[in-house]
């Protein structure tokens, strides 16, 4: 029987609630599609912090990179937000990124036949979206140095800086191209050219690459007009190249072209090794320990990670099925509740997800 390491990282907030559905259902997945994922959970974020002191305990970074693929949940928790940066859980997650070299994050944007009317837009303009977020995920202002707070001048300051290499938008472009040459062939790549340094290298280099991918119908676009366009009309897009803070914002804006960012998985890719498959919502603090999660961001992270890390595609095709079948039924966790349909809890929706599978 073919065996996948898979690492789970349930984190903070809502995180074990969706994890434990998400689990369930890989489990379910793999005695149906002939294979076994062996599990290993470690800490990251807050948890990691009141476990050890800090957000990524080396263990778990080593268990990570010695897996095959990698499941998180979420982190994040008000209760540490007094802490230095350095400590806080947020860091916790960037490091993995950093130390995993996972500079590429796919966030696509579906809108299932179902949900039409859950969006705050109107269904015609939201029907037939089908988008990809391509987010820089290892450098920008994230990332940037120098970085810092400082007294100067009887003032206080603060500042991050925000850098981009010519390697680094090169190896970002490229996923993205590719991804366009195998979607629809159109490409827009988001930046502020018309203001800052790093967006002229950023577009200059995109234009560059542009010769090798004739097939390929590249637009640039300035992020404060994609913010609006998203909204005004989100089906003229296709593939979304991003650097980091604008795909961060951008992302979470699309989501609610879908009804919820309860629906919104992601994956973050380096050029080798494990993946980490990552839901784009956080650890929803507001509603974590009362059964309210929507765990379908989670279980659709899982079905990202069977066909991208893990060329289980069979498997994938079941868990996307299974989220497609149990919407069509009328199903929905609170984020998405319309009349006429059935409020489930995060359980709940665990085991109808599993009845459908
Ligand atoms: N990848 C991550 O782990 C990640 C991502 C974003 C934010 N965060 C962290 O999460 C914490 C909370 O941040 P926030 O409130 O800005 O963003 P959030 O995504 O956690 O929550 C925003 C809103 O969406 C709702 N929501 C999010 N996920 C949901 C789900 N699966 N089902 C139903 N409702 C859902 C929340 O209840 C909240 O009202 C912060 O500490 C933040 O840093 C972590
Ligand atoms: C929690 C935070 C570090 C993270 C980010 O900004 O990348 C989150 O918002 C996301 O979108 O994954
Ligand atoms: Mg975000």
């Amino acid at each position: 029987m073919r065996q996948h390491r898979i690492v789970l990282l349930p984190g903070d907030g809502i995180g074990p609630e969706i994890t434990a559905v998400a689990k369930l259902l890989l489990d379910a997945a793999g005695e149906q599609h002939g294979f076994k994922l062996n599990f290993e959970q470690h800490p990251i974020g807050g948890v990691a912090i009141d476990a050890s002191g800090s957000p990524l305990p080396a263990s778990t970074l080593e268990a990570c990179q010695a897996s095959d693929a990698v499941l998180l949940a979420a982190i994040g928790s008000p209760r540490f937000d007094a802490l230095p940066r350095e400590q806080r859980p947020e860091t916790g997650l960037l490091s993995l990124r950093a130390g995993l070299k996972l500079f590429a994050n796919l966030r696509p944007v579906t809108i299932l036949p179902a949900l039409i009317d859950a969006s705050s837009l109107k269904a015609n303009v939201i029907k037939g979206v089908d988008l990809m977020v391509v987010r820089e995920l290892t450098g920008g202002i994230y990332f940037g140095q120098p970085k810092g707070r400082i007294e100067a001048d009887g003032d206080e300051r603060a500042f991050n800086t925000m850098t981009y290499s010519r390697t680094e938008v090169d190896r970002i472009a490229k996923v993205a191209f590719d991804l366009a040459r195998d979607r629809s062939g159109k490409l827009c790549s988001i930046d502020k050219a018309n203001v800052l340094d790093v967006s002229q290298l950023w577009r200059d280099r995109v234009d560059a690459l542009a010769a090798n991918y004739g097939d390929v119908e590249l637009s640039h676009m300035y992020v404060d007009n994609a913010a609006m366009q998203l909204v005004r009309n989100p089906r003229q897009f296709d593939v979304l190249l991003t650097g980091n803070l604008f795909g961060d914002i951008l992302s979470d804006e699309a989501a609610m072209l879908t009804g919820s960012i309860g629906m919104l998985p992601s994956a973050s890719l380096g050029s080798e090794g494990p993946g980490l498959f990552e839901p784009v919502h956080g650890s929803a603090p507001d509603i974590a320990g009362q059964d309210l999660a929507n765990p379908m961001a989670m279980v659709l992270c899982a079905a990202m990670m069977l066909r991208i890390g893990l060329k289980e595609n069979d498997a994938a095709t079941a868990l996307e099925g299974s989220v497609e079948r149990v919407l069509a039924a009328g199903f929905r966790t609170g984020d998405l509740m319309s009349e006429g349909c059935t409020q489930l809890g995060c359980a709940g929706m665990g085991e109808q997800l599993l009845q459908a599978l």
